[in-house]
């Protein structure tokens, strides 16, 4: 297994296994219909996003959730850094979640973004990126709680790079239970003879075909 940043740093995402349980999985994906663990349910049909629905947790977040964002962004933190020096960005980014979120909620962006999606046949999700005001962290990560063939088929996870003056790329996986992939919530530096460029990323879901799809999102910038 390539090393976590140098993974990122080619292909603009990475599959991490074995971070969680079946039964972490199941566990999570129960929290879907339990009442007072959320801020905003959005259906997204009614926004133009594509099919499905997807609540935003509230602060305190479920214990786990809460572990492996902590845990996700301290992995992540120095890779960002390496990303924005790549890119010519100034900011920085200290390796405590807590300290981040202070950062954010400093700035007006103090509204928890963690959230769970559900898709059932004939849901999907449009092409989009998740920016939630100025301060944004440059990787997100999705915990995939359902099983394909299982539990649902279709659904894959899509991800499109847009690479400047040229057609764009398309990446598409379908993880296993338990699996979460991490990937550029804006951009990533792709290297070009002149240094490194800024290639824009999109992420979304193709159509869920039958059965269920759960996924559990972590997005480490707090929203406006
Ligand atoms: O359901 C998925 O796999 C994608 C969810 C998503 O767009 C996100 O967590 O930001
Ligand atoms: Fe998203």
């Amino acid at each position: 297994m390539m090393e976590l940043n140098t993974t990122l740093l080619e292909n603009g995402f990475a599959v991490l296994s074995n971070q969680l349980t079946l039964d972490d999985c199941y566990q999570l994906s129960q929290l879907f219909d339990a009442p007072d663990l959320y801020r905003k349910t959005i259906i997204m049909q009614k926004h133009g996003y594509g099919s499905g629905e997807y609540k935003y947790f509230n602060y305190p977040l479920p214990p786990l959730v809460n572990t492996l964002r902590h845990e996700l962004f301290t992995q992540l933190a120095p890779i960002a850094d390496e990303w924005n020096e790549k890119l010519g960005l100034p900011l920085r980014y200290p390796t405590d979640l807590d300290q981040w979120l202070e950062i954010c909620h400093k700035a007006g962006q103090n509204r928890p973004t963690p959230l769970i999606l559900r898709y059932v046949a004939g849901d999907w999700n449009a092409l989009h990126q998740d920016m939630y005001g100025e301060l944004y962290f440059p990787f997100q990560a999705v915990v995939f709680l359902s099983q394909p063939d299982d539990d649902y088929i279709g659904g894959e996870f899509v991800m499109v790079e847009q690479r400047p003056r040229m057609q764009s790329k398309a990446i598409v996986l379908q993880p296993q239970q338990g699996q979460i992939v991490v990937f550029t919530t804006k951009y990533r530096p792709a290297k070009s003879t002149r240094g490194y460029y800024r290639a824009v990323m999109r992420h979304g879901v193709s159509e869920v075909r039958s059965g269920t799809r759960i996924n559990l999102g972590l997005i480490f910038h707090d929203a406006a």
